[in-house]
């Protein structure tokens, strides 16, 4: 099975005005699909960020590979490696540290789960049986609410509506349950002073009871400010995200708060691990495949967190249909992934490059695609639109805090801010 053709397609959809504490989403989000295709004809998909730096970087690598058996993965991740050299591509800072290795995983990541379709593709397999096999039928995912703006400034409203408070938090809560079954809840959070992100988890607990909560202020606050708020939660948060920067000042905090830390920004890379595990900065870990190295590289990551006693969930960021099914590829067959998912699904809002029916929500979980590989077909007019799309939209790298400064010119994405 070689490789003969890669086609790299950056797309651009339709994203809501979601707040963050980097300022807030452009009206188009983007990003890169990869098909891999053998000298058999068998086709894989992946899918990655669409930023031009990586964008590029994804582009130069795929000429590396061309030639190599879809197995020859340490030889693919040798190539890509020696391709990107010392560039980095990750800039926005959501996803924490920038780091040479982070950057390499990133790129391989796509190309990763195409020959992981493909191989299951040949034998008939889902890529879940290739990871060991499934062991959840399927994956739950929680409601992951945003502030937002009614609409995009100058444009309609969108059909989520506002959301600038606990009522208008409580509000888009709801109508994601009332539309996926959601039994897990994440809010975003590091957009609004402490407090009223403390009274939005209060409404919640109140509307939601029982159901499990999570906020995250991607480093917003201080080390002082985490422990006041951690304590102020007792009892309300199955686990609180990223409070503060860097795997120190995350220890101080989990030393003090009552629930445990989780990250995506802390922990993102092998080099973070050792000192995060020795200071007991986390308890959970968000993985994610798209800059862990794809598929098999989470799985040892998995293993590695159940060695040193850290739960497991897993990361999102605005994605499409190919990520969601290698998402839950991968957490059906990770066992102590028992944390149910973020997933960023509704607010792509039916927009995909695969076409419908392999992938559906039923009460929260996505059921795990039976067919063979991903499970999951190009729609090629889809591509098409989208490619187009990414063409005419004017956004060639996502860049939350210049879109806010748009409207808010003394916005700062300084962090901590409080
Ligand atoms: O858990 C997280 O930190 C994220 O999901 C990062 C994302 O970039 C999120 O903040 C977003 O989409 O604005
Ligand atoms: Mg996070």
């Amino acid at each position: 099975m070689i490789i003969r053709q890669i086609h790299v397609t950056p797309v651009a959809f339709r994203d809501p005005p979601l707040l963050n504490a980097a300022g807030v989403h452009e009206p188009w989000a983007l990003r890169t699909i990869v098909e891999v295709v053998t000298d058999e004809g068998l086709t894989g998909l992946g899918e990655t960020y669409g930023d031009l730096a990586h964008l590029g970087k994804v582009r130069e690598c795929a000429q590396a590979l061309i030639g190599l058996d879809v197995h020859a993965t340490n030889t693919m991740y040798a190539r890509i490696s020696a391709t990107i050299g010392e560039t980095v591509t990750d800039r926005h800072g959501l996803t924490g540290a920038t780091t040479k290795e982070k950057s390499i995983d990133r790129i391989f990541s796509p190309f990763e789960v195409a020959c992981l379709d493909i191989r299951g593709k040949a034998a008939g397999v889902p890529v879940a049986e290739l990871l060991g096999g499934r062991v959840r039928d399927a994956v739950p995912y929680s409601a992951y609410l945003f502030y937002k703006w009614a609409g995009h400034p100058s444009e309609d409203a969108d059909r989520f509506g506002t959301a600038l408070d606990e009522a208008g938090i409580v509000e888009q809560a709801a109508l994601l349950i009332k539309e996926y079954g959601f039994q897990s809840i994440k809010l975003k959070g590091g957009v609004f002073p402490p407090d009223q992100e403390i009274a939005a988890i209060r409404a919640l607990h109140e509307a939601f009871p029982g159901v499990p909560l999570r906020l995250d202020p991607n480093a917003a606050w201080t080390v002082e400010t985490s422990i006041r708020v951690g304590r102020e939660l007792e009892g309300t948060l199955q686990y609180l995200e990223d409070p503060t920067p860097g795997i120190p000042g995350m220890a101080e905090v989990a030393a003090a708060v009552p629930m445990p830390l989780a990250t995506n920004m802390c922990v993102v890379t092998h080099e973070h691990l050792p000192p995060a595990v020795a200071s007991r900065a986390i308890g959970v870990l968000l993985l994610d495949h798209h800059y862990w190295g794809g598929l098999v590289r989470s799985a040892h990551v998995a293993t590695l967190c159940d060695t040193f006693g850290l739960a497991l969930s897993m990361h999102s960021n605005s994605h499409l249909g190919i990520s969601l099914a290698a998402m839950t590829h991968l957490a059906a067959a990770t066992p102590n992934l028992t944390f149910a998912c973020d997933t960023h699904t509704p607010w792509q809002d039916g927009q995909d490059v695969v076409a419908p029916g392999a992938l559906r929500f039923a009460d929260g979980a996505v059921p795990v695609p039976t067919g063979p590989g991903l499970g999951v077909e190009l729609d090629r007019d889809a591509l098409a639109v989208m490619h187009e799309q990414y063409e005419k939209c004017g956004i060639s790298a996502r860049d939350d805090t210049s879109y806010m400064q748009r409207f808010e010119p003394t916005f700062s994405a300084r962090r901590p801010r409080w």
